[in-house]
């Protein structure tokens, strides 16, 4: 007995109009899927243009080079004999569709649209695709002559039905119709689908899977069913990191799941499934009442077994627990992968951090040395890719040169500058740094500039005769920030300039550039606790949506996990942007100067963006959250002066660097957190006059009260 059937799920790394890429990646996974005897492939969301084209789907271009694609996949017959879902955009009847195409033998059997589309947060298909018309609703779709040659017929339904085939049916639904009230998976089930696919572009954020694993888990825990996620993997482009994690799973139990950060492209699992398993777990009448409530499903019949022959003599495979990683090692791996492909793919020659000795530039490095370990972990692997672009990148001319340890790799990708200032820059800082550089093995310089800032500084003076002073040596605030400002730009131009030119200097054949390594972390972006056109602008910024509390949590691990002692002094060290001269009574700190905690920024930024609060509403919030720790009118100064440093910097969020998405309170102006960068004064705006309104009343109450 049994209804045993092999199923196949991938995670691809494919990149945005990658088309070749894309296509050679796409058939891999067909081949390697039937390698192990699977009878359905499941590829990711929009996988032959790569998810992340953004305006470029608004192009004609895409949609015939898509085709070609598509054609390339029809007419190739070591492709036959297996159920495959791709991932790509159709144009139908003047309007664009985010689909997924059924293919058996060089045959298309349906086309599937998107029924709900993805517009929130990083999402914007609203403004390329038009949703499906709704569930349940088939059409005939007109295939231009090149595809109806080979298809023998001009038409193709296009719509949202149930694959019926010989021995069981099939249900699909694409990545964020999983996230709504009313899943298609839910009405495909009582209509009697089994198994159901899901082709998605999940981006990574922190501690996210566990949402994702849970919906999907819950999907079929109490509809019954098989189902297969797959999602892409890697930077195809921008931002977001895709982050795999593709899942095979009976009746709310997982069978096979892939890896959520890898270097590798192509990467498919498979489970063989019992599909009766099903069937029993939908015994129940209360089931059935619901089926005889639901409206029926279209059907695409395909006339094809899907199961496998009874004689192969196949074991369902056995359940497995799910992975999950820890935020700090989501941290260690996920920016990691994400700046190998951006290396790679930019064709730069490795990165270039100014370390300052502090903890988040340490963190920018320590992804970098984490990037070194993944790679040595895959050239041990043997994986080709990988040898191919370490020989490109770094082999610096010497045929078959390979590192044999992550610091072999990183002293030749990675390039760090100390930029140290002689009455600001601490001992400390300067030797964290360099020990830092050398436990890691990065190629390490110190530089001192000094001169440069009093040439800067010089020429006010020479043009006015004004001399601007530090506060602590009787200077104006304007004075004061300026001599700052002035110190933290010249590190940022110095930085491109030993970016442009390290390679030469270490005789790299054929030279090549550095990409600029920012650091910024999201608190301070949020604050704005940084100097515009610093050394935060740079190329890429891997910890530009990571907090400084989950940065503590990552050095932690990596302290351990990595066997780098050396990152111990960066945890104990007190955060300060040492751009003030220093003296026996006082030391520049961040935390002081702020006027917050690192803490309560993580919890104002949360209340902002992922609660959705304004300042009232977050004081309402933490008057019960904090009321223990501080008294409404703590409460009401803390939120106000939160809410005025934000509205006063926001204008530096469109600057800032683009850096790697992992939070879901990210303040990105540029894809992520859209908001105004010229806020009326909220000191003075209603808001504020309103939590005082109720500070005065709280205050009353209180004292009524005793
Ligand atoms: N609404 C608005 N829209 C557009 N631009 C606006 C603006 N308001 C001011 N501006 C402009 O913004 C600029 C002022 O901002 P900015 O130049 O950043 O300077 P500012 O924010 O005044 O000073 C930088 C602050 O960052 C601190 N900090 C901490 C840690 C590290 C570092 C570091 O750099 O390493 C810095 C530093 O101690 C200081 O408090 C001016 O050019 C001003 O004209
Ligand atoms: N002395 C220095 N040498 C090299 N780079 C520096 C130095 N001081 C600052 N930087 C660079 O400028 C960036 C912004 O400076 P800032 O003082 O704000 O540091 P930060 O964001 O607190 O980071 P860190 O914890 O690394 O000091 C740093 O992340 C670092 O890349
Ligand atoms: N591509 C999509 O539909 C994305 C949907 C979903 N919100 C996610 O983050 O996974």
């Amino acid at each position: 007995m049994g209804r045993l059937v092999t199923l196949a799920t991938t995670n691809l790394n494919q990149w945005a109009l990658d088309w070749e890429g894309n296509l050679n990646r796409i058939k891999e996974s067909i081949s390697i899927a039937k390698s192990k005897g699977a009878r359905l492939r499941v590829g990711p969301e929009l996988e032959v243009t790569g998810y992340g084209c953004l305006d470029h789907f608004l192009e004609l271009d895409l949609y015939d080079h898509a085709l070609d694609s598509l054609l390339a996949i029809l007419v190739d017959r070591s492709l036959d004999d297996i159920i495959i879902d791709v991932g790509m955009p159709f144009m139908h009847r003047g309007n664009r569709y985010n689909c997924r195409c059924i293919i058996l033998n060089g045959n298309i059997k349906l086309i599937r649209p998107k029924l709900y589309l993805a517009n929130d947060g990083n999402y914007r298909e609203m403004r390329y695709f038009i949703p499906w018309k709704g569930p349940r609703h088939v059409e005939e779709f007109k295939l231009p002559p090149k595809l109806a040659e080979i298809q023998g017929s001009r038409f193709v339904p296009i719509g949202d039905a149930i694959l019926e085939f010989n021995d069981t049916s099939m249900g699909i639904e694409t990545c964020e119709e999983l996230f709504t009230s009313n899943a298609p998976h839910i009405q495909q089930a009582l209509a009697g689908a089994e198994i159901f696919s899901n082709a998605s572009a999940s981006h990574h954020e922190l501690r996210k899977l566990d949402k994702r694993l849970s919906l999907i888990l819950e999907a079929c825990k109490k509809a019954g069913g098989v189902y297969i996620y797959a999602n892409q993997s890697g930077c195809d482009g921008d931002r977001l990191y895709y982050d795999g994690s593709s899942l095979i799973t009976v009746n709310g139990s997982i069978v096979a799941q892939s890896s959520q950060f890898s270097l590798v492209d192509v990467e498919v699992a498979t489970a063989v499934v019992d599909l009766d398993d099903v069937a029993s777990h939908r015994f129940a009448p209360s089931r059935g009442q619901q089926v005889n409530k639901c409206a029926d499903y279209p059907r695409v019949r395909v006339e094809h077994d899907l199961l496998d022959a009874i004689d192969n003599m196949l074991v369902s495979s056995p359940l497995l627990s799910p992975r999950i990683h820890r935020p700090e090692e989501e941290i260690s791996l996920g920016p990691a992968a994400w700046l190998w492909d951006y290396l790679r793919r930019s064709k730069q020659a490795g990165f270039l951090i100014p370390l300052s000795g502090g903890i988040d530039s340490c963190s920018t490095a320590t992804l970098v040395f984490s990037m070194c370990r993944m790679v040595i972990s895959a050239l041990k692997a043997g994986n080709e890719q990988v040898k191919a672009d370490v020989q490109r990148i770094a082999s610096y001319g010497e045929d078959g040169w390979l590192p044999a340890t992550p610091q072999d790799l990183c002293n030749r990708v990675l390039h760090t500058v100390y930029l140290g200032m002689s009455e600001q820059s601490s001992q400390e800082t300067r030797s964290r740094a360099k020990r830092l550089a050398e436990a890691i093995g990065a190629y390490h310089q110190e530089v001192d500039i000094d001169d440069v800032y009093q040439a800067q500084k010089q020429l006010l003076t020479k043009a006015t005769g004004y001399e601007p002073k530090f506060a602590v040596q009787g200077g104006t605030d304007a004075s004061n920030l300026a001599l700052q400002n002035i110190q933290a730009r010249i590190r940022m131009v110095t930085s491109y300039y030993f970016a442009q030119l390290m390679c030469s200097v270490r005789s790299r054949p054929g030279g090549g550039g550095l990409l600029v390594l920012g650091s910024g972390n999201v608190d301070e972006c949020l604050r704005g606790y940084l100097t515009k056109y610093d050394c935060s602008s740079a190329d890429l910024n891997p910890i530009g949506s990571i907090s400084k509390l989950d940065l503590k949590r990552f050095i932690a691990f990596a302290e351990e996990e990595f066997a780098l002692p050396v990152l111990h002094e960066f945890l104990d060290a007190t955060p300060t942007a040492e751009l003030e001269p220093r003296s026996d009574d006082y030391v520049q700190t961040d935390e002081d100067q702020m006027g917050m905690s690192y803490a309560e920024l993580s919890v104002f930024g949360r209340l902002r963006k992922a609660q959705k609060l304004g300042p009232f509403g977050m004081f309402e919030r933490l008057l019960h959250e904090w009321r223990d720790q501080y008294s409404p009118r703590e409460i009401a100064d803390k939120v106000k002066r939160f809410h005025h440093f934000y509205a006063i910097n926001r204008h530096k969020m469109t600057t800032m660097t683009p850096a790697y998405h992992a939070e879901e309170y990210s303040p990105d102006d540029n894809r992520y957190d859209l908001r105004p960068f010229l806020y009326p004064a909220f000191y003075s705006s209603y808001s504020f006059k309103k939590i005082d309104e109720k500070v005065a009343l709280l205050e009353k109450r209180a004292k009524r009260d005793k």
